[in-house]
């Protein structure tokens, strides 16, 4: 059985840490050897990076040197962490991928697509999940998801305005277009339960 690498993705609140842990003790109890991980981090190096990214003033990186810490920290995740497990025969959950770097330096903090996949290339190969499923739910919901979760301090990326959130939104729904193979739309509404079905749905040519 190939093991399989899947990243979950979507803007701020829409349920995605809450449904990588869901998903991989689905797996976990279809008796596949699950790895969950998460981005930015991920590995020891990776973590080190999360931290230089999140923390501190809303204009301590410029969006170049942002998008660079993102791919930097992609680059010791998949090396360190993701390829290692796959190889292993582990199947990998990872809580955000290459996708949020898209989104968020490509599409709404003005870097580019093309930028985005370039520095991938170099960083980590151009390594794509085998299936990206991402979280769709209103602005209004996630919102008050995030808010209710963060009590009203987010990070220094999850604090941006409406704006940059909306732009993020609406370029996941671009992938999902452009590769639909890959890259599929999950209904992020209603109980966790329901959610987690629909991925499992989403997943369901893949799994054993
Ligand atoms: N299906 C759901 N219905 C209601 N609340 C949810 C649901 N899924 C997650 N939550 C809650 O919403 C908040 C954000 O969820 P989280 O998984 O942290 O989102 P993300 O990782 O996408 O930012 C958390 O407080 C979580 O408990
Ligand atoms: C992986 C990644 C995350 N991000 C952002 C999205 C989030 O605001 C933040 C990660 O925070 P995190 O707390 O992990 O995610 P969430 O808020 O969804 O629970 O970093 C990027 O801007 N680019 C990226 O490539």
């Amino acid at each position: 059985m190939t093991a399989r690498f899947i990243s979950l993705e979507g803007g701020e609140g829409v349920g995605k840490s809450t449904q990588a842990r869901r998903l991989a003790d689905a797996l976990r109890a279809r008796g596949l050897d699950v790895l969950l991980t998460r981005e930015p981090g991920g590995s020891p190096g990776a973590e080190a990076i999360r931290r230089l990214l999140l923390e501190g003033d809303a204009n301590r990186w410029s969006p170049s040197a942002e998008a660079l810490l993102f791919a930097a920290a992609r680059a010791d995740h998949v090396a360190k962490t993701i390829d290692p497990a796959v190889a292993a025969g582990r199947w990998v959950i990872c809580d955000r991928f290459l996708d949020s770097s898209r989104a968020y330096q490509g599409a709404a903090g003005g870097i580019g697509d093309a930028a985005i996949l370039g520095l991938h290339q170099v960083g980590s190969g151009g390594r794509l999940p085998d299936r990206t499923l991402v979280l769709a739910l209103g602005d209004a919901d996630a919102a008050a998801r995030a808010d209710a979760r963060d009590a009203g301090c987010p990070d220094r990326i999850g604090g941006r305005e409406q704006g940059f959130h909306t732009r993020v939104a609406a370029a996941f729904r671009d992938f999902a277009r452009q590769e639909p193979d890959r890259v599929r739309l999950v209904d992020a509404s209603g109980d966790e339960a329901q959610v987690t079905d629909r991925l499992l749905a989403a997943l369901a040519d893949l799994l054993p």
